[in-house]
């Protein structure tokens, strides 16, 4: 757990928990590839998550959009609390998912048109005039730095954008979500580095309305727009800290500091 001088650096110390994180653990089948995971999530902060393949890193995010629903040899224990409320308390798993966005490494392109593909939120919410969803689809396209590419082609089908496309398009519909907890999970591996800028600069904006998690292999990215930082290792949490202090190495655990500083990973 951190204390409240560290958040207090983090500038994030007075925001209430969003996302509450205790002595979590995942295995599959028998195997445990997290444990011991513990740490507080506040609102309107962006959460950095780094460390190696292996970590665990997509595994926790995948317990807290409860996906172990869906894969019956995945068992998450201890607690992981959404708003206060335990995420498998949650009967309504549906409105879960809308309240926490979760944006995956590779695009997974519904097959529709690029409008349907971030209008379909807004209708199953109930928003049926087509001026709206085109005020709501446009202002997410924009965020997500794509309506310059697609404003002339949202008719067509979102698995014929590119590849770093279709991966901003994934954003523009978890965002079209309106979630409160955005989750993105190494979203630039398919993105040119001029177009990752530009969704940084979004996500530096976005973190005044949402509280945004942030899984990364890209160390800087962390550095660049976390407030605090988790390193994941070998199925630990090393260490969480002021994202700026693991960086100029006052850390607690020397690994912390190999890593970020690549000497292993
Ligand atoms: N569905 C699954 N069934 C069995 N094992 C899994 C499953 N998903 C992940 N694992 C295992 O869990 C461990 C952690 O994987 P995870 O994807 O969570 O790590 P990661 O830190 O996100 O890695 P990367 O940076 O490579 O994405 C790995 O050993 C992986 O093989």
């Amino acid at each position: 757990m951190t204390g409240q001088p560290e958040l207090a650096q983090a500038g994030v110390a007075e925001a209430p928990v969003k996302l509450g994180v205790e002595n979590v653990a995942i295995s599959y089948d028998e195997t445990t590839v997290l444990e011991g995971v513990s740490f507080d999530v506040r609102e309107h902060e962006i959460f950095g998550i780094i460390g190696p393949a292996n970590a665990g890193k997509t595994s926790f995010l995948k317990a807290v959009n409860r996906m172990d629903m869906f894969n019956s040899s995945m068992t998450v224990d201890g607690a992981i609390r959404f708003n206060g409320v335990d995420v498998r308390r949650v009967r309504n798993v549906y409105g879960l998912r809308q309240r926490i966005g979760v944006v995956f490494p590779l695009p997974v392109g519904l097959p529709m048109t690029v409008y349907e593909n971030v209008a379909l939120s807004p209708r199953l919410r109930g928003i049926r005039r087509k001026a709206d969803l085109d005020v709501i689809v446009e202002r997410c396209l924009r965020r997500a730095a794509l309506w310059d590419e697609v404003k002339d082609r949202l008719d067509s089908l979102g698995s014929l954008l590119s590849g770093g496309q279709q991966q901003r398009l994934t954003i523009a519909r978890a965002l079209s979500q309106e979630p409160e907890l955005l989750m993105l999970d190494e979203f630039s591996i398919a993105v040119d580095p001029v177009t990752t800028m530009r969704i940084e600069d979004v996500l530096k904006e976005l973190k005044q309305e949402i509280t945004i998690v942030l899984v990364t292999n890209l160390v800087q990215q962390a550095r660049r727009l976390a407030d605090r930082t988790a390193f994941f290792l070998g199925g630990q949490c090393v260490e969480v800290g002021v994202t700026e202090d693991l960086f100029t190495g006052e850390v607690k655990d020397s690994r912390t500091r190999d890593y970020v500083e690549g000497r292993f990973g």
